[in-house]
């Protein structure tokens, strides 16, 4: 694990750091950046870059807290550059705080540097022509080791000064005692993992956490006394951090005009050299390389109140204090044999595979590039060019939606095609509701026609019972549009159409992390109604948890949201439809008592169209108007012949059935006039049975009656013959609900059982 994390929830795929990393070591999946630790160099500056504060360092407050309570004396290392961001107390009152934090001693790292000076003058006085690079910065380090291997010969051999401070106290104080750096850089956490360093430094602190620990325990470092440094008191190790400051620290006599000794700091200028080094375009003797800007004071894990230029005269300033308040402790200045202060560097190089020129061609294909012009260049994606973003998608580190042109059209032409959907659903709505007023004029029909005249301008909610198919929803929309909402919207809402805990969250929403999936905070149906009505089909069916939020609904005008504690308050109408009996559901239990009444304030019942047969002539040309203009084909008419079979057929699917055998018949015509053929076969025995007599409207009751239970039996016979006696298929097959099948079958004193041996 890295140094360098992702909060995932923050990142918002803006690609900022795949556009500023410098080794390419971000990989983008579907809902994140994230550091590839491998190829991460620690530099930090995705976290800078990223403006939602996704990428943070790995904390180790909570590491340095357990070593502090544990058994061992813990030893702090202050890093070079702390004067430069402690500037506002003395150095003695830092000291304090620290120890007060619970460190047993305090130490420069500049002391570390100085540990090094006779090894680095070793090496520089050996025989060799290949150029040295200093290793003291961890990200050089880094960023040879695992992207430029070619230079690993070039690496002096040496630990870093925070390596070797750490190695020098243990060696002192015993193996034991636990050493903490603290400092600007926060590729030294990556380096502490190192197996060749292992053991030397226990963790790293950034002065930013060192700053909040202080703060935790409300410590005012500028109130606190002075105390005292426990280690070697260093002297040019103070200029490390600065320009120019190793070569000042290590003795090195550096000359701004001799080539053979280059020191450069920066992304920029450390690339650069690099590179020069890598193709052997430049041939120096040293070169001290640091990646920060100004060097180790402009490390990331720093504030940023100071500029370079200030911090590097507060450096100067530390330098030339004579102040600094020193107690050497005894173990320290004994003379005995320096640590261990060599190391070596491995090949941490992963090869990515490079795509070959047609997987290229069909990456940028992937992404709308087929000729030369529509490869863009144009970086959006973090990526210079368009071949760089096809080779890093080949190699599993992008994707091609970060592509932005190719995203805008995407979404360009998935809202032009998702409005189309739109306007195609819309006309399906209109045809089957937008222009049908309720059709009849029978007595039945005008009394519903006036109660809905009645309660449409009210604010009362509404409970429709009938059969399927009857018009139900019809009347609701016909409600909605009558009263002073008909401008708000109205939600209808089928409640046996999901689920029942999906249905909770459709009707009332939910908040995210409410259950797997609930990614983010969702609306309610009832909140997109909100100022119109809400039409609830089914009713009957709801669960009691439902019913009991349904009442908070219904006596408060609030919702709560499924996963949440503050109710919303809703202003909506409820209209309700059932073809249940809820009377018998409060009898029995399963439909609470409370709603039944909120909900049958106001009843309207729908009457089945066997009851209003006087409108089925007037309903039958409406729908062949309508099927005319949805088929295209031009109805002219229908045979007396036909009319009189639907007279005698007992309609158990109610008006929509007879929507839906109109429709067919106008399919099936082929002269443009519905004939009794074009209907199912059961209108032509019910015709058979009708002798040709012509029905009149006086003696039309009375035959109805008579053949009416004859006809219905034999019907269900027929659908049970067809399916062996099973029940749900042949209401299926007959396109009326089950439970209505049931019931017709104990008004006839039938048995699905009895028709068992008899599937054809
Ligand atoms: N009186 C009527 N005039 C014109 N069309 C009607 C009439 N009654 C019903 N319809 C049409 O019949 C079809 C079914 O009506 P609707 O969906 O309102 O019935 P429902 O009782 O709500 O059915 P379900 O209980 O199965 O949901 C719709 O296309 C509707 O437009």
């Amino acid at each position: 694990m890295g140094p360098i994390k992702t909060v995932k929830e923050r990142c918002r795929k803006c690609y900022s750091c795949v556009r500023n990393c410098p080794v390419k070591a971000i990989k983008v999946n579907q809902n994140w950046a994230e550091v590839i630790h491998e190829r991460c160099i620690g530099c930090g500056k995705c976290i800078r870059v990223c403006s939602q504060q996704a990428k943070v360092i790995a904390d180790c407050i909570e590491e340095t807290q357990r070593l502090l309570g544990g058994q061992n004396d813990v030893v702090a290392v202050l890093g070079c550059s702390f004067p430069a961001f402690f500037n506002d107390v003395r150095p003695g009152q830092l000291v304090t705080g620290l120890k007060r934090l619970g460190f047993k001693e305090v130490h420069e790292g500049a002391s570390g540097v100085e540990l090094l000076v006779d090894e680095y003058a070793g090496l520089l006085n050996q025989p060799g022509d290949a150029p040295r690079i200093t290793t003291h910065c961890p990200t050089i380090v880094d960023l040879i080791e695992r992207h430029y291997p070619q230079l690993l010969r070039n690496l002096m051999p040496l630990v870093s000064p925070m390596v070797a401070i750490g190695r020098f106290i243990k060696a002192r104080r015993g193996k034991q005692t636990r050493v903490v750096y603290i400092s600007s850089c926060i590729a030294g956490k990556f380096e502490i993992e190192g197996e060749q360093v292992a053991g030397a430094i226990d963790t790293v602190l950034t002065y930013r956490e060192l700053g909040q620990m202080l703060r935790e325990r409300s410590f005012d470092l500028a109130r606190l006394p002075d105390s005292t440094f426990d280690g070697l008191m260093p002297q040019r190790g103070r200029l490390f951090p600065i320009s120019g400051g190793p070569y000042q620290a290590f003795g090195v006599k550096d000359d701004f005009f001799n080539p053979e000794y280059l020191a450069t700091e920066g992304e920029q200028n450390a690339l650069e050299i690099i590179k020069d080094l890598s193709a052997r375009r430049i041939n120096p003797k040293l070169v001290d390389i640091r990646f920060c800007n100004g060097g180790c004071i402009g490390g990331p894990g720093k504030n940023n109140r100071l500029t370079t230029f200030s911090k590097r005269n507060l450096i100067h300033q530390y330098f030339q204090n004579q102040e600094i308040p020193y107690a050497t402790a005894a173990h320290y200045q004994q003379v005995s044999r320096s640590p261990e202060l060599r190391r070596s560097f491995s090949n941490k190089h992963t090869r990515l595979e490079l795509p070959g020129g047609q997987s290229i061609r069909q990456i940028l294909q992937s992404t709308n590039k087929f000729v030369e012009q529509d490869e863009l260049d144009c970086g959006a994606c973090g990526y210079a060019t368009c071949r760089e973003h096809a080779v890093a998608v080949y190699q599993g580190l992008a994707e091609g939606a970060m592509c932005l042109p190719y995203s805008l059209k995407r979404l360009e032409e998935d809202r032009f095609n998702l409005a189309q959907k739109y306007e195609l659903a819309q006309r399906a709505l209109a045809q089957e509701y937008g222009e049908s007023e309720i059709v009849g004029k029978d007595q039945r029909t005008l009394e519903i026609l006036s109660l809905i005249k009645q309660v449409g301008p009210t604010p009362t909610t509404v409970l429709i019972r009938g059969e399927s198919g009857t018009g139900k929803e019809l009347t609701a929309r016909a409600i909605h549009q009558t009263s002073h909402r008909a401008e708000k919207p109205l939600v209808a809402v089928n409640c046996t159409t999901l689920t029942d805990s999906l249905l909770e969250s459709e009707l009332f929403g939910h908040k995210k992390g409410a259950f797997t999936g609930a990614i983010a905070d969702k609306k309610g149906l009832f909140e997109a109604a909100c100022g119109g009505t809400i039409f609830l089909d089914e009713i009957g069916d709801i669960t009691p948890k439902l019913q009991a939020e349904l009442l908070r609904v219904l006596d408060h005008g609030e919702i709560k949201p499924v996963g949440g504690n503050t109710p919303i308050k809703v202003d909506v109408r409820l209209i309700a439809a059932t073809n249940k009996n809820l009377e018998r559901g409060v009898a029995e239990g399963w439909f609470r008592e409370d709603l039944f009444y909120r909900l049958n304030v106001f009843t309207i019942t729908m009457p089945p169209l066997r009851s209003r047969l006087e409108s089925l002539q007037e309903l039958v040309h409406m729908f062949l108007d309508r099927s005319s203009k949805r088929i295209n084909k031009t109805i002219v008419g229908i045979e007396d012949r036909a009319i009189n079979a639907m007279l005698r057929y007992p309609w158990p699917g109610n008006i929509r059935e007879l929507q839906n055998i109109i429709e067919r018949a106008s399919v099936l015509t082929q002269d443009n006039i519905i004939r009794l053929e074009n209907l199912p076969v059961v209108f032509a025995e019910l015709a058979l049975n009708d002798k040709g007599a012509a029905l009149n409207q006086s003696d039309f009751r009375g035959q109805r009656e008579k053949h009416l239970g004859h006809i219905e039996k034999g019907l269900l016979k027929r659908y049970l013959e067809q399916t062996g006696g099973n029940v749900s298929e042949a209401a299926r097959k007959a396109q009326i609900p089950r439970r209505t099948f049931y019931r017709l079958l104990d008004r006839h004193g039938l048995k699905g059982g009895d028709f068992k041996a008899e599937k054809r």
